[in-house]
């Protein structure tokens, strides 16, 4: 389990400098939303022009209306400005509904080709990242990333095309105090910037925060976590740690909303004493000639309808910093490139015999401690051979190289003489099918986790498999049948239960070639047999490569090859192995003699395997 330090410095703390931000990255992803994009400036640019006017008109009731007491004129500026607030109102809710569709669908497609992406990345890329920070990339950073991208430019355009129509109407009403507004707009800016500043590193130091705390639930509150804790009785460290996290989420939160306490009494003094600072230079007439009571009204709306746009574009650089950063982390992973990938001439496998070939592989995971060294193992069709050896030799390894989850870096594997290389991928898992110890099962019914191997296939090919896997009757005797939900990994059945799905999965899959890990859990004799049972209908006049943990297997392989150090030390039948009075001789006195010594009185044990 990973300790966490509620204060760890995290990635996201690194800042990127401007110039190295791949705009044009960025940007491609919002080019096949061009048109809706100038949709968007056009529409909310008539939504600047809407409420650059309400002023105009504040100005023409209390100007011409109001003074000369003129009732038909009151009533058509009146109508006008509620005809402009409605306007304007619709505008809003128009732009909102287009700038959403623009930053949700850019995030769609951003999470999709994300996902697609890294299902073509190999084996290695998932051995060393860790799930829960895949899972909150995928999925927090793509909700954060789509808040600031709809927000910021969003806001931005909308924001830029107000400042600009009331910048010119004013100029129009009246230029003097239009120069002097703007000249003091700054001031008032000033703080707003270092609130936004604040409030900015303050909300990014509790997402991360909040990060390491969900990464901490996610594995302290697992399944396999849970029972880790719990049988080896950490939970008070745990939960102090949990304590630890959530106080300083608590801290940083607290913060947060004094900041913006704080952030709203500077809105209020700053727009209070805009209009009060408009009155006092107009009242004492400062510039040129004085301006009309109705101006003076509405250079003090103007003002308010300034600060804010003016106030988010200062804190732009800000939220684009934010962005900027969020995009980064995806893009990490859109630069893993698939080490296994198909070949630009790869062919397809067509009718595959099954003949199974490593020539003098070598192989080592991290280039620096070599795993196999020049193996070379073969299998003809239809042969079972079986791969035995001390934990740790490789034979794992072997299996992974056939499946090709990963390529040797000398020597070739091969399929029917044809290099894993040069096959395309699809061809080579349609031709392989490999049952690990471990069976997982999708949270889904049975059905469904049986058609994960063959989609089309029907309830009878179902139930024929089942069947065949000696678990159709298990099956049958459920209440829902096949339609019964398995639990998260499939934890609601037993492990011979579970080994039988898998070995009817792989009967509808019906591949050329196995890859079978035997599980070395043991279980009782009678559903021992039924897996026996399974396996023996699915190895069937299939090519078959087995990490052999029971004797039974081991006596019927075809071929045995024991694997020591990385390499084939010994190769023969069960009965010439022990003649040879090698290594396998040695392995199968500690492991199996025992065991069938001590069973002797009853039958052949088909449970007996190595640990
Ligand atoms: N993804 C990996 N990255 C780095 N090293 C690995 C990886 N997988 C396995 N190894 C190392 O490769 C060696 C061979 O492992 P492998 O799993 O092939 O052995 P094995 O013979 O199948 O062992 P066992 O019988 O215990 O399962 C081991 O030393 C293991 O630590």
């Amino acid at each position: 389990m990973r300790f966490m330090t509620p204060f760890a410095a995290d990635e996201r703390s690194k800042r990127v400098p401007l110039s190295a931000v791949p705009w044009k990255r960025i940007g491609g992803y919002f080019k096949p939303y061009r048109l809706l994009l100038a949709l968007v400036v056009l529409v909310t640019a008539c939504g600047a022009v809407v409420g650059a006017l309400q002023p105009v008109m504040i100005r023409l009731i209390v100007d011409r209306a109001l003074p000369q007491h003129r009732t038909d004129l009151l009533d058509q500026y009146v109508l006008m400005m509620l005809a402009l607030v409605v306007g304007g109102g619709l505008l809003g809710v128009l732009q909102t509904y287009i700038t959403s569709l623009i930053g949700q669908s850019v995030m769609n497609d951003l999470r999709v080709s994300l996902y697609r992406h890294l299902h073509r990345l190999s084996m290695s890329f998932y051995s060393k990242t860790k799930t829960g920070e895949l899972l909150s990339r995928m999925t927090n950073d793509v909700q954060q990333l789509q808040s600031v991208v709809t927000d910021t430019y969003g806001s931005t355009i909308n924001n830029l095309l107000t400042v600009t129509a009331t910048i010119i109407t004013m100029y129009a009403l009246n230029a003097e105090l239009a120069t002097f507004s703007i000249i003091f707009l700054p001031l008032f800016i000033l703080p707003t910037r270092q609130v936004g500043k604040a409030t900015f590193r303050v909300r990014k130091a509790t997402q991360e925060r909040i990060g390491d705390l969900s990464a901490h639930l996610s594995e302290t509150l697992s399944q396999s976590g849970a029972l880790l804790i719990k049988v080896f009785g950490r939970q008070a460290e745990q939960t102090e740690t949990f304590s630890g996290m959530s106080q300083s989420v608590k801290h940083l939160q607290m913060r947060q909303a004094l900041i913006g306490r704080w952030f709203f009494m500077s809105i209020s003094i700053i727009t209070s004493a805009g209009p009060a600072l408009i009155y006092f230079v107009g009242g004492h007439t400062l510039f040129g000639r004085p301006p009309s009571i109705g101006t003076l009204v509405a250079f003090t709306v103007f003002l308010t309808r300034l600060f804010g746009p003016i106030a988010s574009l200062a804190n732009l650089g800000v939220n684009v910093y934010g962005s900027v950063a969020l995009f980064g982390r995806l893009f990490e992973y859109f630069d893993e490139q698939p080490e296994i990938a198909d070949k630009p001439n790869a062919v397809q496998l067509e009718q595959p015999i099954g003949h199974v070939e490593l020539t003098d592989v070598s192989f080592s995971y991290d280039q620096n401690r070599p795993i196999l060294s020049h193996l070379s193992l073969v299998a003809e069709p239809g042969e079972m051979i079986a791969l035995v050896g001390p934990s740790g030799a490789g034979k794992t390894t072997v299996s992974s190289l056939v499946a090709r989850l990963y390529d040797p870096q000398t020597g070739a594997v091969r399929i029917d003489g044809v290099d894993l290389r040069d096959l395309t991928l699809l061809s080579l898992a349609k031709t392989i099918g490999v049952v690990t110890q471990e069976t997982y099962l999708f949270h889904a019914t049975l059905a469904e986790n049986l058609r994960f191997a063959k989609p089309d296939a029907t309830d009878e090919e179902l139930v024929r498999a089942a069947q065949a896997a000696a678990i159709h009757e298990m099956i049958a005797d459920l209440p829902d049948g096949y339609d019964t939900l398995v639990g998260e990994r499939g934890h609601k059945l037993s492990g011979g239960e579970k080994q039988r799905i898998a070995i009817a999965r792989m009967i509808l899959k019906d591949p050329r070639i196995v890859l079978l890990d035997e599980a070395t859990s043991a279980l009782d004799s009678a559903s021992e047999r039924a897996v026996q049972d399974a396996l023996a209908v699915l190895l069937k006049g299939r090519t078959s490569i087995v990490i052999a943990h029971r004797l039974s297997t081991i006596v019927d392989a075809d071929r045995i090859y024991v694997i020591a150090r990385g390499t084939v030390v010994e190769e023969g039948t069960h009965e010439a192995l022990l003649r040879k009075e090698g290594l396998y001789a040695n392995l199968y006195r500690e492991q199996f003699e025992r065991a069938v010594l001590d069973a002797s009185d009853r039958d052949l044990p088909a449970s007996v395997t190595i640990a």
